[in-house]
């Protein structure tokens, strides 16, 4: 990933994620690794300008494409692997999330959902996607309490699969991960792999339209518009300071 400053993901940057994916699913590869190309980023999440005073057909169709996104990463026959190379909060945990095998880079780094500081809610197919990773009563405490856990409370809990030194490293370790699979059927792994991940993907794709209505009728409610002008005012008087 390569989207100055922090990776966030608007709309055109959703479509371009979506082109790529389809790009390589028709070819034969052996695996992904997710990494990113910004030092200390692996991806700040979603592009909080998207949904701070949106237009709303936009903000439907914004949502639509990160549903058009997940399901296509969660769905893919070959292995994928994160390698984790700096803060991956928010939509950039869930981006980690969607791959099989997550390696994080050793450092002052914050990985987790946290969507309730910004007033927000995870929808259930985020949620799934964190309970199959991570027990479910760690999901709900960590859901709850917006958690941004260290890299090594990562690991500790399950939400990292190894820490790395560096991103070399870290993409060496997800090169590993993906040759476990050289000697194993194509087929068999990825319906193994598609059926181990059926609940997020389910729901996907059979409560798009309401997953849509529901993040609108939340983004827009003016109480979260109220705590998203702080947020974004707070990341904006960061480096003032
Ligand atoms: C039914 C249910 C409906 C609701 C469902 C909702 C489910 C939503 C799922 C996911 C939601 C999200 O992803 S919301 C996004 C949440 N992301 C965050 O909270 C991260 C915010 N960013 C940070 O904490 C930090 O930037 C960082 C720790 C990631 C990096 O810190 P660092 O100090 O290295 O960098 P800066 O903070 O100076 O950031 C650089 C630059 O990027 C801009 N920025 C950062 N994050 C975002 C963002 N998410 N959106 C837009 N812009 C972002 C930041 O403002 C800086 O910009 P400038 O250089 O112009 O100042």
């Amino acid at each position: 990933m390569q989207r100055p400053p922090a990776n966030t993901f608007n709309l055109e940057y959703l479509h371009e994620i979506t082109n790529s994916l389809d790009e390589i699913s028709k070819q034969k590869l052996k695996g992904v690794i997710l990494t990113s190309a910004i030092p200390n980023i692996f991806s700040a999440g979603l592009d909080i300008k998207e949904f701070y005073k949106p237009d709303l057909q936009r903000l439907e169709n914004f949502w639509s494409s990160v549903q058009d996104v997940f399901i296509k990463l969660l769905d893919l026959d070959f292995a994928t692997a994160a390698a984790i190379n700096g803060h991956a909060p928010a939509a950039g945990c869930v981006l980690s999330l969607s791959c099989e095998y997550r390696a994080m880079v050793n450092g002052n780094y914050k990985i987790g959902l946290n969507e309730a500081a910004l007033g927000i809610i995870t929808t259930p197919w985020i949620q799934a996607m964190m309970y199959q990773v991570i027990p479910m009563k760690h999901t709900e405490t960590a859901l709850t309490t917006a958690k941004l856990f260290d890299v090594d409370e990562a690991l500790q809990i399950g939400l990292i699969d190894e820490i790395a030194s560096n991103k070399e490293d870290a993409i060496n370790r997800c090169k590993q991960y993906i040759r476990k699979f050289d000697k194993i059927p194509l087929h068999a792994r990825a319906l193994t792999k598609q059926r181990m991940r059926q609940t997020p993907i389910k729901i996907l794709r059979e409560q798009r339209d309401e997953d849509i209505r529901m993040f609108v009728d939340v983004v827009m409610n003016p109480s979260v518009q109220d705590n998203l002008k702080d947020y974004v005012e707070k990341l904006k008087n960061k480096k003032k300071k």
